[in-house]
Formats: C-alpha cells, structure tokens, sequence
C-alpha cells in the first residue's frame, strides 16, 4: 500500500515482465495496474482491481482491510476487473458500484451475480463519510462502458484508462515526463485514436472539476496534470503535424531504395518522415506516429498479386485506429504484376484520406522512379504547406 494522500492509497500490481498486451501491443516497459483504496470515515471504497496474474499482489495490499464496502469498477476490462469476484469472496457485505453498462458487461465478463451491483448514473455521487465519490462516464477511453471518478475533498480524478500509460517503474507519482509523454502517446495511439472525437467531448466534461491529481489505472499518477491534458487535447484535434509516417517492407531491397529516396526527398524540403520496416518495427512506434502525421505513405513489394502481408497488415491496422492523417500514398516494387494499388486502396474505407499518385515499379528503381518519387515528395510538401500543417 502506498499513500496517495491522507485516507487515500495506491494498492495496484506493477507487471515489471509483461511485455505483450491483448496479444497484440508490445510493452517495451512493463506496465502498472492500478487499484486505489479510499477509506472514508464511514465507508471504505476500492477503485478498480488488478489483472488476475497479479491477484496476490492486490490481497497482499488488502491484508488488514477489515471492512470493504464498495467495489468501484470504471472499465470492465479483466486486466481491472478480473480479480473482482475474489475481492468479492473475500468481503462478501462489498457492493460492485458501477454503471450500466458496465454492470451488463461484468456480469457477461465475469458472471458476477447481479444482487452484487449498485448502478449509478452520470453525475452521481456516493459518500464515503468525509470523502464524496462523484462518477463522470467517460465513454470510449477504452471501451464504450469506461466511466471516471472524482474525489471531489481531494480533487483527485480516477481515470480508469483514459490517461493511461504502460510503464513499470517504483515511481507512485510522475517523475520522469518526458518517458510517461511517450508511453501515453503510444497507448492513446494503440488505444483511444479511434474514438478521438468522443475523448474530445470527454476532456470538455471533466474541464469544470478542479483536479489537482489523475490517476489512472496504469502508469504513474500525475500529481501536475496541466501537460498531460495539454497534449491530450493535442492528440485528439484534427490538427495534423507536418509528418510523413513510412511503414514499409522489401524483401530484395528494391522497394527500400524507393523509401530511402523518398524520404531523403522529403526532408530535404521540410517535412519530417519516420520510416518503420514493417519486419522489425516496433507496431507501438507507428501507432504514435499516426498519433500526429499528416501524410501515410506505405511502401510494399507485391506479394503473389498484392501487397506484402506486413503491408497489409499495417493498412489494416492504419484503418482500424483511424488517424487524421489527410493523405496517403504507396510506393513499391513488383516483378511481373499484380493488383497491389487496387488491394491497399480497398482495405482503408475509414480513412478520410485524398490519394496521392502510387509510384510502382518494375524491378530496381530506374531514373523515372526516382523522378516520380520527387514528384510525390514535391506533392506532399506542397499539401503540406497549403494545409498549414504543424512544424
Ligand atoms: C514470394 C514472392 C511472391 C511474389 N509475387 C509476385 C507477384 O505476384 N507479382 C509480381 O509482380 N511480383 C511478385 N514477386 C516479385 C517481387 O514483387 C519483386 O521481386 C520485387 O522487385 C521485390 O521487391 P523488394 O526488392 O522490395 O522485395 C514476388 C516475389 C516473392 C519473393
């Protein structure tokens, strides 16, 4: 247990090994979960639990907790919620408070019997004595039935997912911004990019409470949160950066000469390129770039008549996570044909993306390529610039 402030603890799990989430993100450095114990006066309250490999971490912390009233539980995720019922068993008197949504989905998730929830709605509160829980639902930073909480005698917002990062460190509070910037740009971009326009709506709902600490339900607590709802609001605006993100993939080298040239292009008139090779990256990397750039390109050889799998793969996810980029464009080798344009184009209807002119070619790039790849970098600069773009 770690204290927060008075009557208010940290009693999470920090997963220092994990390093694959929902079999699918890379967790380069760990991650915390975070359960928080508030222990009013007349009632004691835990927010969230752990993910159920870190179960005896959280009864550790609870060891000595005689008396559990409620069980708050924000996002109905099992990494939070899957060792509820053991909490259950454990205070068996302890009460699910959550809203309905989430209750429905705790109940298909975890068959907890429906005699263990209390609802609440938007706006409502529960007092613990001389602390008051106030719940704000905060769709989709995470699922569509995540709500927050606000402590409102210490002004703390319990965010669930929203704000989230995936770090392990032994720090209880922020201490290293620049690491937790990226860590949390990484998983809003895995995360939350595709519901931006609802965090938006969301970051206005909470801007009247005075929150002088968030903390969410993985990484450090913010205990100077300014900078994080900063780049928040940053993240989810439709305003691109004058970036180009470059996933790609050459299995003879041909289309990396392409995307080399292209990205020297690129820079030489002024505007940023972050290339990922699509056999080593690191998805988490691209995911952030996406976050901001303004410009996809993706480069891909073609593969028994279309893209390269990790091509498509990229496209795919590029599509799912639905970033507000405003152009794209493909680049690539083939040796014979094939309808890889045609494939790629097909696979991104989410994207709200003008396209512009692929350059393919046959074999090793000749001079018309490297013409053409000029042509496509003079086009994006100039979108850029005409667009405004951020620097
Ligand atoms: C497994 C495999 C399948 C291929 N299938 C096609 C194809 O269907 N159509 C085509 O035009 N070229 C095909 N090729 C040829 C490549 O597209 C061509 O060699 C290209 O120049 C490779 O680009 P890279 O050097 O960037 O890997 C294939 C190559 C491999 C290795």
């Amino acid at each position: 247990m770690r204290k927060i402030v008075e009557s208010v603890y940290w009693v999470g799990a920090v997963d220092w090994d994990r390093r694959l989430f929902d079999s699918l993100v890379p967790l380069p450095d760990g991650t915390t979960y975070n359960a928080y114990l508030v222990d009013g006066s007349e009632k004691t309250a835990l927010i969230d639990a752990v993910d159920p490999d870190m179960v005896d971490t959280l009864l550790g912390h609870l060891d000595g907790v005689e008396k559990l009233d409620y069980v708050i539980s924000q996002h109905a995720e099992q990494d939070h919620s899957g060792t509820i019922a053991l909490v259950l068993d454990l205070y068996p008197e302890a009460k699910v408070v959550t809203n309905a949504k989430a209750k429905s989905m705790l109940m298909d998730l975890l068959l907890i019997p429906e005699d263990k929830f209390i609802v609440v709605g938007d706006g409502e509160t529960l007092s613990l004595g001389d602390k008051t829980l106030t719940f704000i639902l905060t769709p989709w930073v995470h699922w569509p039935e995540t709500m927050s909480t606000y402590l409102a005698e210490d002004k703390i917002l319990f965010s669930g997912d929203f704000f989230g990062s995936h770090i392990a460190t032994s720090d209880l509070f922020v201490r290293d911004q620049g690491r937790v910037h990226e860590a949390a740009k990484r998983y809003f971009g895995e995360i939350m990019m595709p519901f931006r326009t609802i965090i938006a709506k969301n970051l206005e709902k909470i801007s009247p409470y005075d929150i002088r600490m968030i903390a969410p339900s993985h990484g450090q607590i913010y205990d100077s949160p300014g900078w994080i709802v900063d780049a928040y609001k940053d993240w989810v605006s439709g305003v691109a950066h004058n970036l180009v993100a470059f996933p790609f993939v050459s299995m003879h080298g041909s289309t990396r000469l392409m995307v080399d040239h292209l990205a020297a292009a690129l820079s030489e008139r002024d505007v940023r390129v972050e290339l990922f090779n699509l056999a080593v990256t690191d998805i988490g990397k691209l995911a952030m770039s996406l976050v901001d750039a303004g410009t996809i390109v993706l480069g891909t050889p073609t593969v028994l008549a279309g893209p390269h799998p990790m091509a498509a793969y990229a496209a795919f996810l590029a599509n799912a996570l639905r970033p507000k980029a405003k152009y794209l464009s493909i680049v690539g080798s083939y040796g014979w044909g094939g309808k890889t344009v045609e494939t790629l184009a097909g696979m991104i209807p989410n994207l709200k993306v003008e396209v512009l002119d692929p350059v393919l070619c046959k074999g090793l790039p000749t001079d018309d390529t490297y013409v053409a790849l000029d042509r496509l970098a003079d086009a994006i600069a100039a979108k850029h610039k005409e667009i405004g773009f951020q620097m």
